[in-house]
């Protein structure tokens, strides 16, 4: 395989006058096949792991682009908003460039694999005293006023290279899924998921595009509840977002797929969570496990026909958030003496 997305589908990316390419040879993740996923959704599954990409979730692919364009134009720094992982994929590629990556974070809200990230790769850290839709915003105001460059979702070059996901699932399934189920918070994801099927139907590897699954986190689903929502809560922090920037396109990705957007709660994030660990060996962090939570509740409710081929992406390294993780552990309390008797004892061998 090629190094990174760019060299590997820089023909299907807009790459004109652009040569220094900004890469750490993100994409080419796993597609991971769930046998015990399927038999609970009467399903054949795939796993899309972009956990797998160089700063741990699916951002890398958006910012390889971002960040080249950004080069080619010559901007000495780069500003996001973030939620934490666009954050640490912006100052990791940034840094790469030699640009000062800038990112605006709501305060106390970001996991701390996301914010170690962002420091040691030398990010300007701003804490903002508000949410996430208030750190988009002034981003966005920075962008127009200063010579930096916005790199959030809402730069098509971060479309442009998160479409190459699509890319991938159609060159290894062979074609393009029934069903494309995945989490969406700002919505940039499910937007370039849906032009990427788009683009490979358009001009013949895959014969027909997927129906597309989005799901949010019932406390933070504008586009399950069809308005903003002013304070977002969710224990899946990275898509708790109440003004989702590309959120027109999602709902369009949605009704043109004949899919469709639903909300899960915490606890069925976390559970879902749990069974990609415990059953299928895959550790993703919160937010990533929506998509399969939202297939559980389809399935749980009747509104899954048997039979079909999903692929459903999970976003983020589960080590990106460890807290939440462990908060859920059963590990005994109580260490034991090092002796293996003591220790056959507890384990009842
Ligand atoms: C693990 C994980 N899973 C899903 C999403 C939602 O994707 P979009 O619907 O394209 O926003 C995010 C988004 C994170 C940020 O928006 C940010 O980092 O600022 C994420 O980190």
């Amino acid at each position: 395989r090629l190094f990174g997305v760019i060299e590997t589908y820089r023909d299907r990316l807009p790459m004109d006058g652009i040569d220094q390419i900004v890469t750490l040879g993100e994409g080419a993740t796993p597609l991971v096949p769930a046998p015990r996923l399927g038999a609970e959704l009467d399903a054949t599954v795939w796993v899309k792991v972009e956990g797998a990409n160089p700063t741990g979730s699916f951002k890398d692919r958006g910012m390889t682009m971002a960040m080249t364009k950004a080069l080619a134009d010559g901007s000495k720094a780069v500003v996001c908003a973030s939620t934490g992982n666009t954050s640490a994929s912006a100052s990791a590629y940034a840094s790469r460039a030699g640009m000062t990556p800038v990112v605006l974070l709501p305060q106390g809200k970001i996991a701390a694999g996301k914010l170690a990230q962002a420091v040691v790769h030398g990010g300007r850290i701003i804490q903002i005293l508000g949410n996430f839709d208030d750190c988009l915003r002034i981003a966005r105001e920075l962008a127009e006023n200063f010579p930096v460059s916005l790199v959030n979702s809402i730069n098509p070059y971060r479309i442009e290279g998160q479409k190459t996901a699509a890319f991938e699932v159609v060159d290894v399934l062979g074609d393009a899924p029934d069903i494309h189920a995945l989490p969406v918070g700002n919505a940039g994801n499910i937007t370039a998921y849906w032009k990427g099927y788009r683009e490979y139907v358009a001009d013949g590897p895959a014969s027909h595009t997927p129906r597309m699954f989005g799901f949010q986190a019932a406390g933070a689903a504008p586009l399950v509840l069809g308005h903003d929502v002013n304070d977002p809560e969710t224990v899946a922090t990275a898509i708790r977002i109440g003004r989702p920037a590309s959120g027109k396109l999602a709902l369009a990705a949605r009704d043109e797929s004949e899919g469709l957007i639903d909300a899960v709660t915490d606890e069925q994030i976390l559970d879902a969570q749990a069974f990609l660990a415990a059953r299928e060996g895959i550790f993703v962090e919160p937010a990533s496990a929506v998509g399969v939570a939202g297939l559980f509740k389809l399935k749980s409710e009747g509104r899954l026909d048997p039979g079909l081929r999903i692929v459903v992406t999970v976003t983020g390294n589960g080590l990106k958030d460890i807290d939440t993780a462990l908060s859920r552990t059963t590990l005994s309390t109580e260490a034991v003496e090092a002796s293996t008797d003591q220790v056959a004892a507890l384990l009842d061998f």
